[in-house]
């Protein structure tokens, strides 16, 4: 039985219960319920405080979890990560009051909170800078205004939460972040894990891409392939007009307009976009 961790609460709870669902797996109807079982698929769902998720898996207690990279690396725990699942995105920043800072150096012997201090602890010791982390369970944006700390290191994702206090990122980011699959590097190999990666996969494709579909002259098939041949070449079937052929493809979502624009171009008439509900590659 394939055991999987689940943040039970926050920002990567639902979205990792709707991938899960997507992917063709049975998630918790309240969320009351600290365990749920899936008999079809053979899978126990945990669902734990995020930060906790890859201490078990690090322990080998379960065999893998949904967590976020920045909690992942602030727990120092001996997990990895084996797929990056594209929700949760976040960025994490130094911010301190206009005039404190502008660059990681001149944080030197000042007070840094953080609610991630195993992560902030190791990058300055890795950059070399000696300065006190204030470790603090969140809302770290008041220390400042509190007199507890002169900077912050924190999560930030649209900025309106470090605008609302008063204060402006500095220096370089120290980690781009989003909802990661992880498991332990040395465990074993366990029976459904190589099925959730394939279907987990699939729910990233078909988020990831749309299928395209174009009416083509038969002498513009090659210029077209040039333009976006997608993953595995281009599906050209005939068309009952002479001289032309309708062509399928996937393409990546964000870059759909922009090949629409250039196979008008050369000459594509009817093109078509639709959403991938699912897919195995
Ligand atoms: N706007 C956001 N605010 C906070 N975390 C975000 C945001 N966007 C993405 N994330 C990511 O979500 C995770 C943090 O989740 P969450 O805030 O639910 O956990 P937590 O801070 O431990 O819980 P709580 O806030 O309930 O104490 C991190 O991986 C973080 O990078
Ligand atoms: O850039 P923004 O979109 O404003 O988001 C970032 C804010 O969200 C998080 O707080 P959260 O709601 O998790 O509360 P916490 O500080 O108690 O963890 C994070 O700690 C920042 O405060
Ligand atoms: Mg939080």
């Amino acid at each position: 039985m394939l055991r999987v961790a689940l943040p039970n609460k926050g920002v990567l709870s639902e979205p990792a219960a709707a991938m899960l669902r997507e992917a063709g797996y049975r998630q918790r109807s309240d969320s009351k319920e600290l365990v749920t079982l899936d008999p079809d698929n053979g899978i126990e769902f945990y669902y734990l405080r995020p930060k906790d998720i890859a201490v078990y898996v690090g322990e080998g207690t379960l065999d893998l979890g949904i967590t976020g990279r920045d909690m992942l690396l602030d727990s120092g725990s001996p997990a990895d990560e084996i797929l990056s699942l594209g929700f949760g995105k976040s960025t994490f920043w130094l911010a301190a009051k206009p005039g404190t800072a502008t660059s990681l150096s001149e944080i030197a012997n000042l007070r840094v909170a953080t609610s991630y201090a195993g992560l902030v602890g190791k990058y300055l010791a890795e950059q070399g800078i000696s300065a006190q982390v204030i470790r603090l369970d969140g809302a770290v944006e008041t220390a400042i205004r509190l007199g507890v700390a002169d900077v912050i290191a924190d999560v930030v994702e649209t900025g309106a939460t470090l605008r609302q206090a008063g204060l402006e990122l500095f220096g370089e980011p120290l980690l781009e972040s989003e909802a990661v699959l992880v498991r332990r590097s040395t465990a074993a190999p366990v029976e459904g894990l190589d099925l959730m990666m394939r279907r987990l996969q699939g729910v990233l494709v078909a988020r990831n891409y749309v299928l395209m579909d174009y009416d083509l002259p038969e002498d513009k098939v090659d210029d077209a392939a040039k333009i976006n041949s997608g993953l595995e070449g281009l599906t050209v079937s005939p068309l009952h007009r002479a001289n032309w052929v309708a062509v399928r493809v996937m393409v990546p979502r964000r870059e759909a307009q922009r090949l629409m624009d250039d196979l008008w171009e050369i000459g594509a008439r009817a093109i078509l976009v639709t959403d991938i509900h699912a897919c195995r590659l």
